[in-house]
């Protein structure tokens, strides 16, 4: 691996976990002024994510490459049998037993540290769900060889200790053809949890709306440009890139139906879900995850610890930003007993920190496209900005017809190795902790909601 800085993330960073040494100044931050969003890439990375820690944190890999090779099965599910359980308490003490590897080298690799959470993100679930859990048990522990590290790199990243929508989807991937350009096809997954095909095409499905979003991302800012002129020209223009962004959003919800095509609703969520199970998901969200010896490290025990969620991805919360919907559907309250934050605000917290600070800065965006479309009286232009909101809505419509037939359907049928510990009842968790189906409906109609009157409506009923 060439040790050349490639990037401006890999810039020299300050060790957060001492905090910011005086006169020294978080340069990958300030040098962000990219915010990390690729013309070509989006939220993706342009450079390949690297695949492969280097050596000297091989004892990693490889614990998960035994994983990859030979599979576990969930240790709450009614099929596992002794054996497993044997198999998997033998890898789990392997982790156990582990040295802390150092982080320090690390600190100056924007790509190394990524990769870092991606690894022990997953060996952390693993460790805790291919356990049988002992229902009286209120804690797992995790040992220090996998935590430690984990709340190091956590730190430097400023991303929660725990999988996330980065690690699984925007860090988890490698071009099929080196040679040829990243793109929607060319694109294959790198690591799994369940070693299923499902499992690939369940991230691959969210890799290729980001990649058709960089689309959206240019309309955006397209749009953006011209409101700042304003007039009649401008108008028009948005108009059209607003019709254009209508476009490209049904061609998410085409990508999210493709889910079916590899990912079957079954093995989804019976053999892929539980990994990504995180402290508030599933009915036993008072179960919490205790990193050994933090304390001693200088660490706080984690709060934020809910499992991967598409509801982490950029791209989806930037079209709310920018279509004004955020303020309607942000808020909504997932009736979740563990947070008091509504579910989106709190899933900025998932997200890597340089996208974080494009979403600070877009919402802070004097020229809401919003409020011209309010302001102009301008039928064309109203009509416009509707059909991207009718597509955004249907977006969401799309979204909860797969959330139906892959959890809410599966969770009612009761096949053989149906989770020991999964609710059956119209409560169901989402990974992210969320009461999934009244929070996803009431995300849907607030955006519908958001739509605009008609000038011609407006004309004739002036009240
Ligand atoms: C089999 C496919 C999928 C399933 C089963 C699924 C499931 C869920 C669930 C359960 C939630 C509730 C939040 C939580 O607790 O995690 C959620 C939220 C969300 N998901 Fe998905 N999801 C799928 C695919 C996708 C894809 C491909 C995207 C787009 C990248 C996406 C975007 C979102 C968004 C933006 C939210 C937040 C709610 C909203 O804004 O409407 N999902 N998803």
């Amino acid at each position: 691996m060439s040790n050349e800085p490639l990037h401006f993330l890999d810039l020299p960073r300050p060790n957060l976990e001492y905090g910011i040494l005086q006169g020294q100044t978080d340069t990958t931050t300030l040098a962000a002024h990219d915010f990390d969003v690729d013309p070509r890439t989006g939220f993706m990375p342009h450079q390949p994510p690297l695949t492969r820690l280097p050596d000297k944190w091989e004892l990693w890999e490889s614990a998960l490459d035994a994983v990859l090779t030979h599979p576990f099965i969930v240790g709450d599910s009614l099929a596992i049998t002794t054996a497993d359980l044997e198999r998997s308490e033998v890898w789990r003490q392997r982790i156990e037993k582990m040295p802390i590897l150092d982080t320090v080298d690390f600190i100056s690799s924007e790509p190394l540290l990524r990769r870092a959470h991606l690894v022990l993100a997953f060996l952390l679930h693993i460790y805790v769900h291919s356990h049988s859990k002992d229902p009286n048990s209120s804690s797992t522990i995790i040992p220090c060889a996998i935590g430690i590290p984990l709340l190091r790199v956590s730190a430097s990243l400023q991303l929660p200790p725990v999988l996330t929508y980065a690690d699984t989807v925007l860090y988890n991937w490698a071009p099929i053809d080196p040679s040829l350009p990243v793109s929607e096809q060319n694109i294959r997954v790198v690591t799994t949890a369940s070693g299923t095909p499902d499992e690939c095409h369940f991230y691959l499905t969210s890799s290729r709306i980001e990649l058709r979003g960089v689309e959206a991302l240019d309309l955006m800012r397209a749009s953006l440009d011209e409101a700042f002129i304003g007039d009649e020209i401008a108008i028009r223009r948005i108009s059209g890139y607003l019709d254009k962004l209508a476009m490209v959003i049904h061609d998410l919800t085409s990508t999210l139906h493709a889910v079916r095509q590899g990912c079957d609703p079954s093995v989804f969520y019976n053999v892929v879900r539980p990994w990504f199970r995180g402290v508030d998901s599933g009915p036993n969200p008072t179960n919490q995850w205790l990193f050994q010896d933090a304390e001693k490290f200088g660490f706080l025990q984690p709060i934020e610890m809910s499992g991967p969620s598409a509801g982490q991805s950029s791209l989806i919360y930037a079209l709310d930003i920018f279509l004004s919907v955020d303020e309607k559907t942000h808020a909504v309250m997932s009736h979740s007993e563990t947070h008091e934050k509504p579910f989106l605000e709190r899933m900025k917290a998932y997200m890597p920190r340089h996208h974080r600070a494009f979403l600070t800065h877009l919402a802070a965006e004097p020229r809401r496209i919003r409020d011209l479309v309010q302001t102009s009286h301008n039928e064309g232009f109203t009509q416009a900005y509707n059909s991207a909101i009718q597509a955004l809505k249907i977006f969401r419509d799309g979204h909860i017809q797969i959330v139906t037939s892959y959890i809410i359907s599966q969770a009612r049928s009761t096949p053989s190795n149906l989770l020991a510990t999964e609710t059956h009842g119209s409560n169901l968790k989402g990974t992210g902790g969320t009461e999934l189906v009244p929070f996803l409906k009431g995300v849907r109609d607030r955006t519908a909601r958001s739509a605009l009157d008609r000038v011609s409506d407006k004309d004739s009923n002036p009240a």
